[in-house]
């Protein structure tokens, strides 16, 4: 559906995207993870045609990007882009229009795009009357009313509580349901991990890495990751070198990665003599590649 090939990018004499590569499949879920400056939104801009690249190629739907191709995408901005003294139905309209959507399909377009946001029933409500999840939900709204083939939606969830959260989560699985594609870029890693069927993780304008979360998980020789209180951290971390565990701290958690699932028996035995406060297992996370791919850790 999406292929970037090799696109850089420079605002002056600062460059922002370096040879640049993503592909996005036909209605899948991608999930563009990168840390604030990483160039997400520089990356969406040429994607939209809103920017221009310096050098390389883009390709929807087997075509170059032009402003044929910005009328099968639908962008979702991180700030909401919504008029707050008008209604649902107003902004909806304001943009089926701007999209030039034709009269005699405009209200029947609006009616069933409030049905798939879950507005319907606030169609006459002015935006300022709206939660903040329910307003994001309408920013959305106004990225399908022209029934777009590729969504991209920055960041839709930050700023939200966990319900509209939850609502806007099941709103995107929807939306593939329905076949649309979705690029969405966030930080939040459960987020990526919930609804992404591939992820790139981007880092100073460079895709680190691209694929499915099970291709990902490859990337660390750990099946399992193991969680530990210990007043004697140093005599834990000795011990699991012995056994070939590489030790990590995730904030102020010491974790070993553990290169084959063991019970916690024999876990346990394996640290005889160290008093062990906590432990718990946990299964290999995008936070602990992520992390792994974009730090430098101190070990
Ligand atoms: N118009 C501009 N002129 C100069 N520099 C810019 C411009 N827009 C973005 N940048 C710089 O380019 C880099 C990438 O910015 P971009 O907004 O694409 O990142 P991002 O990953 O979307 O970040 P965030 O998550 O904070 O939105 C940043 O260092 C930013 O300061």
């Amino acid at each position: 559906m999406l292929k970037i090939n090799n696109i850089n990018k420079s605002y002056g004499k600062r460059q922002v995207l370096h040879n640049l590569n993503l592909n996005v499949a036909n209605g899948e879920i991608y999930g563009l993870l990168g840390a604030n400056g990483a160039g997400k939104t520089t990356t969406i801009n040429i994607i939209c045609n809103l920017l221009k690249a310096d050098s390389g190629d883009i390709q929807l739907n087997n075509q170059p990007i032009s402003e044929a191709t910005k009328k099968i995408i639908g962008i979702a901005p991180q700030e909401n882009i919504l008029y707050k003294s008008l209604t649902c139905e107003e902004n909806l309209r304001f943009f089926a229009e701007i999209y030039g959507l034709s009269k005699n399909i405009i209200n029947q377009k609006i009616k069933e795009t409030l049905l798939s946001v879950n507005l319907l029933d606030r169609a006459k409500s002015p935006v300022e009357t709206l939660s903040g999840g329910m307003q994001r939900r309408l920013n959305i709204a106004v990225a399908l009313v022209h029934q777009p083939k590729l969504v991209i939606l920055d960041e839709p969830t930050t700023g939200l509580d966990i319900e509209s959260r939850y609502e806007v989560w099941e709103l995107i699985r929807q939306l593939k349901s329905q076949g649309i594609t979705v690029l969405l870029t966030t930080h939040l890693l459960d987020e990526a991990e919930r609804l992404c069927q591939k992820i790139g993780i981007l880092k100073q304008g460079q895709i680190l890495v691209e694929g499915s979360l099970a291709e990902l998980r490859n990337l660390i020789p750990a099946q399992e990751v193991l969680v530990m209180q210990t007043t004697q951290e140093k005599e834990a971390i000795a011990r699991a070198q012995a056994y070939g565990f590489t030790h990590r701290y995730y904030d102020k958690d010491l974790a070993f990665w553990l290169p084959e699932s063991l019970d916690l028996k024999e876990i346990i035995s394996r640290f005889e003599g160290i008093p062990i406060d906590a432990i718990s297992r946990q299964p290999v996370r995008l936070e602990h590649i992520y992390l792994e791919l974009t730090q430098q850790f101190a070990s």
